[in-house]
C-alpha cells in the first residue's frame, strides 16, 4: 500500500488592503479575509476559542460584525457536519491571524474558501484585543469594512456606516426563519409533539428534543395561536433569533395565547425575551452583550453554576430578589450571568412556562446546561394538556 500522497498545502492568498471603521470614527487596518467589497452591521465580540462554524451559521448573528478575540482562527477548516443552519449569517468576520493551512481529519475547505464562496466580507491581521477592548469599554457600535474596490477617503467610508441601520428596533426573525413549516422526528420512539416557532433556529435545538422522543414541528415566525394548535402539540417552544426583542408584538401576543391555555412552554434566548415581555417585564439592550462558550450562570433553583454558551445583547428586566406578579400568576428570575447579575432565565410558579436567556443546545458550548431539555420533557409529561398518547 502506498501512502497517500501529502495534501500541498494552499498559497496564503495575495494580500489585499482592508480597513475596519467603529462609528465613533475609530479605525484598524488589515488585509482582506474572505469575500473583498464592503459590509455593514453591529461589531461585537465573541469570546469563544472553538466552535467558529457554529458562530458563522447562528441565524442570530444577522446584521452582526462578529470579531473573534481567540487569535487564531481557521485552524480546523470547515466542514458541511457542523453548521447550525443553511449558511452564514454574520454581516462580517474579524480575526487577527487566520489559518494558513487547515488541518483536521473532518475540514473539507478553509474558512477562508467558505468566506469567499458565501460572499462573507472579513478582515484580518488586526490587533482584535484592541478591538475588543474599545467595544468593552464603548460598547457595541455600528461598523463597516472595506476592501478592494469598497476603499475610499476615511470621512467617506465613515458617512456610510453612520447611514446603516441600528440593531435598536430592528425588527429581524422573519428574515432568517423558514417559511415553509417542517418537521424534525423523534429519535427512537416518538412520547411527544412539540409546536417550535423558529425565530432564528439552530439545528441543534430541535435536536436535542428529538434525542428525548419529541417530534418537533418548526413553525414559521409569523405562526399563529391557530397554527401552533393545527399540529396538536404537547409543549410549545420559541427558539432563538436575531433583532430586538421589543419588536416582537406579533410573538409576544401569540404566546400570551399559549400561557392562557397552560400548554407547557420552553424558550431559548429571544424565546426568554418573548416570555419576559409576556409577563409583562422589559427588556433593554446589553453595552456590548454576552457572546461566547465559557459564561458562569447560576441556577437559582439548585444553586449550581453552570458554564455555558452565549449569544444575547439584549436582555429581560425583571427584579433579581423578589417573586414578581404578572398576568399569568407569580414568576421568578431562575438563573443569573455571575459576571454582571443579568437575568439569564425566567420561571413561572403558576403557569407551566420556563426560559433561559442563554443555549442549553450547546453548539457549541459545553453541556452543562442539557438537563433544561429534560425539565421541558418532564413539564409535558405533567401536564394534563397533553395530546400525544405514550409514556
Ligand atoms: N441568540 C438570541 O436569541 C439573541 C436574542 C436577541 N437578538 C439578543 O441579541 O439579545
Amino acid at each position: 500500500m502506498t501512502a497517500p500522497a501529502p495534501t500541498a498545502p494552499r498559497p496564503w492568498r495575495e494580500r489585499v488592503p482592508a480597513v475596519l471603521v467603529l462609528e465613533d470614527g475609530r479605525t484598524f487596518r488589515g488585509q482582506a479575509y474572505g469575500a473583498i467589497g464592503e459590509t455593514f452591521g453591529e461589531a461585537v465580540f465573541n469570546t469563544g476559542m472553538s466552535g467558529y462554524q457554529e458562530t458563522l451559521t447562528d441565524p442570530s448573528y444577522h446584521r452582526q460584525v462578529v470579531v473573534m478575540t481567540a487569535p487564531q482562527i481557521g485552524n480546523t477548516g470547515v466542514n458541511d457536519e457542523d453548521p447550525e443552519s443553511k449558511r452564514i449569517w454574520v454581516a462580517g468576520y474579524v480575526v487577527r491571524d487566520p489559518a494558513r493551512v487547515p488541518s483536521n481529519w473532518r475540514s473539507q475547505r478553509s474558512l477562508d474558501a467558505e468566506l469567499t464562496a458565501q460572499g462573507v466580507v472579513g478582515i484580518s491581521g488586526i490587533d482584535t484585543r484592541a478591538l475588543t477592548r474599545h467595544l468593552r469599554e464603548r460598547g457595541a457600535m455600528r461598523v463597516g469594512i472595506f476592501s478592494g474596490p469598497a476603499l475610499a477617503e476615511p470621512a467617506e467610508l465613515l458617512s456610510r456606516v453612520l447611514q446603516a441601520p441600528e440593531m435598536k428596533g430592528a425588527d429581524l426573525c422573519a428574515e432568517v426563519a423558514t417559511t415553509e413549516p417542517y418537521v424534525v422526528p423523534a429519535i427512537g420512539e416518538k412520547k411527544f409533539t412539540v409546536a417550535a416557532v423558529d425565530l432564528g433556529i439552530k439545528a441543534m435545538t430541535p435536536h436535542r428534543m428529538a434525542e428525548r422522543g419529541i417530534e418537533v414541528h418548526v413553525l414559521p415566525a409569523n405562526a399563529t395561536a391557530e397554527d401552533i394548535y393545527a399540529v396538536q402539540p404537547d409543549g410549545v417552544f420559541f427558539s432563538n433569533g436575531p433583532g430586538d426583542p421589543a419588536t416582537a408584538d406579533h410573538q409576544v401576543a401569540v404566546l400570551r395565547e399559549v400561557l392562557s391555555r397552560r400548554t407547557p412552554f420552553f424558550g431559548i434566548c429571544f424565546g426568554n425575551q418573548i416570555l419576559g415581555r409576556a409577563l409583562g417585564f422589559g427588556t433593554y439592550k446589553l453595552k456590548y452583550g454576552h457572546r461566547g462558550i465559557n459564561q458562569p450562570v447560576q441556577d437559582r433553583t439548585t444553586g449550581k453554576v453552570e458554564v455555558t454558551a452565549h449569544n444575547h445583547g439584549f436582555a429581560v428586566q425583571a427584579p433579581l430578589d423578589q417573586v414578581s406578579d404578572t398576568p399569568f400568576g407569580r414568576a421568578e428570575v431562575s438563573h443569573v450571568c455571575l459576571n454582571d447579575d443579568v437575568v439569564e432565565g425566567l420561571q413561572c410558579l403558576d403557569t407551566p412556562a420556563f426560559s433561559v436567556q442563554y443555549h442549553p443546545e450547546a453548539a457549541a458550548g459545553p453541556h452543562d446546561a442539557a438537563y433544561l431539555f429534560d425539565r421541558f420533557v418532564e413539564l409535558i409529561a405533567a401536564a394534563p394538556t397533553r395530546t400525544t398518547a405514550g409514556s
